[in-house]
């Protein structure tokens, strides 16, 4: 038997789930700070969730099979398409705007040639039912907050801020068919990884000429929103999103980790308006964080129109940056807070009645349940993490007292049995 997981994926081993468990700490304590709800939905979704035919990574690396039903599934590569799905589903029931959070794993099926991963967990936010970038500003103001609440500044992250709405004006005014822009967005964006060449054929099956990219490129240097309202025209619906956006910014105070950053697109293909995306500015590391406006997907499923945005934040690069920053918490040990353990086997008794007092006290104890000789209990509790070690032997316990011994402050002595879990409550 292979002793390892299946390729791509992950085992999680205590001291692991206890930095996931900080992280997804972090996530909910943002998102209920921001009066968000959480959901969830199955990680198996249909495989028509996903069948975007926009060329995207996502679309194509679907973890996806028949099952026994003869039905094409596919685990989910993103949050977004099941949310959207829930939303279609209970349409006159939900009450707008909708603000929930999720913290999926997401799966996708990469050939290994990179030796990435193929599952992760991803921090989902999204407002359903408000058209203004007014959503957006409180999307990316949970962001900030939660790099902020986790030791990460402005120096060190910062957030793109683009608009696909002002490439889709560009587009539209180089000829490029409406429904024609996501694909060419994706494209767009895959031309920042790889050479022009090697997209030709995708440019081609987008009626893309060389001069059509050629221009668009340009226009996604654009130093400035006067630069790219230079370029899209002074009545550009998109710039005054774009301006309104960063004023907001400016009113929440994170105005300072925004960069305007014509080049952004995302590789979605659903994004209708303002994208962005977190980044350190080392440049050392992939992206950390993105996400965008999306008011065309109900419509994609068949549904209503409703407008929308949203954001995902992977748990890898997060991590990655955190390491690079020393912020990583220590997660060597666990904060189980007391040890009890008998002194010989005829006293386990009276070590289960005092772990029994202690948990209904609503303590943490790890009752060590073979009888152990001292030396080995104290190591333990420092492995642990164990503030208190009660050591329950026949002297003491003759008196209905258990030896107890603070692993921080090395205080140690016999406490009544009575007394024991408020002598702990009073130094915990
Ligand atoms: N979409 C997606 C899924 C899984 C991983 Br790992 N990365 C991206």
């Amino acid at each position: 038997m292979d002793a390892n997981p299946v390729k791509g994926t992950r085992d999680m081993y205590p001291e692991d789930m206890r930095l996931r468990t900080w992280l997804f700490g972090h996530w909910r304590k943002v998102a209920e700070q921001y009066g968000f709800e959480e959901y969830d939905a199955p990680v198996l979704e249909s495989e028509a969730l996903y069948v975007r035919k926009s060329g995207e990574e996502v679309t194509q690396q679907l973890y996806n099979f028949e099952d026994k039903g003869e039905r094409r599934v596919a685990l989910r590569p993103e949050m977004t398409p099941s949310l959207a799905r829930m939303i279609m589903a209970r349409r006159n029931g939900v009450t707008l705007p909708v603000k929930w959070f999720s913290l999926p794993q997401c799966w996708r099926y990469e050939r290994m040639t990179r030796g990435r991963r193929r599952e992760h967990y991803q921090w989902n936010m999204d407002i359903w039912g408000v058209q203004g970038v007014e959503a957006e500003a409180e999307l990316l103001a949970a962001v900030v907050s939660f790099f902020t609440n986790i030791g990460i500044t402005s120096a060190d992250v910062g957030m793109k801020v683009n608009s696909r709405a002002a490439l889709g004006e560009i587009m539209t005014s180089l000829g490029v068919p409406e429904a024609k822009h996501a694909a060419t967005c994706v494209l767009v964006d895959k031309l920042e990884k790889v050479p022009l060449d090697a997209l030709r054929s995708d440019m081609a099956a987008l009626g893309l000429t060389d001069e059509t990219v050629t221009k668009l490129l340009a226009v996604m240097e654009s130093k400035s929103i006067d630069a790219l309202e230079a370029a899209v025209g002074a009545d550009s619906a998109a710039v005054r999103e774009l301006r309104r956006l960063f004023e907001l910014a400016e009113a929440y105070g994170y105005a300072d980790w925004l960069v305007f950053d014509a080049s952004v697109v995302r590789g979605l293909a659903y994004y209708t308006g303002i994208v962005f995306e977190g980044f350190d500015r080392s440049g050392a590391l992939r992206a950390i964080c993105g996400g965008g406006r999306y008011d065309k997907l109900l419509e994609s499923f068949g549904g209503e129109a409703l407008p929308a945005c949203g954001f995902g934040f992977g748990d890898a690069v997060i991590v990655e940056l955190l390491k690079d920053r020393n912020l990583l918490p220590d997660t060597t040990r666990g904060t189980v807070e007391a040890l009890v353990s008998a002194f010989s086997p005829e006293l386990q008794g009276a070590a289960t009645s005092i772990a029994a007092a202690l948990r209904q006290q609503g303590r943490s104890v790890d009752l060590v349940i073979e009888s152990r000789k001292p030396k080995w209990v104290f190591k333990h509790a420092d492995r642990r993490g164990a503030r208190f070690v009660c050591l329950v032997a026949p002297q003491e316990w003759a008196e209905r007292k258990v030896n107890v011994k603070d692993m921080v402050t090395g205080d140690q002595l016999a406490v009544q049995r009575d007394d024991l879990a408020t002598y702990i409550a009073e130094r915990i």
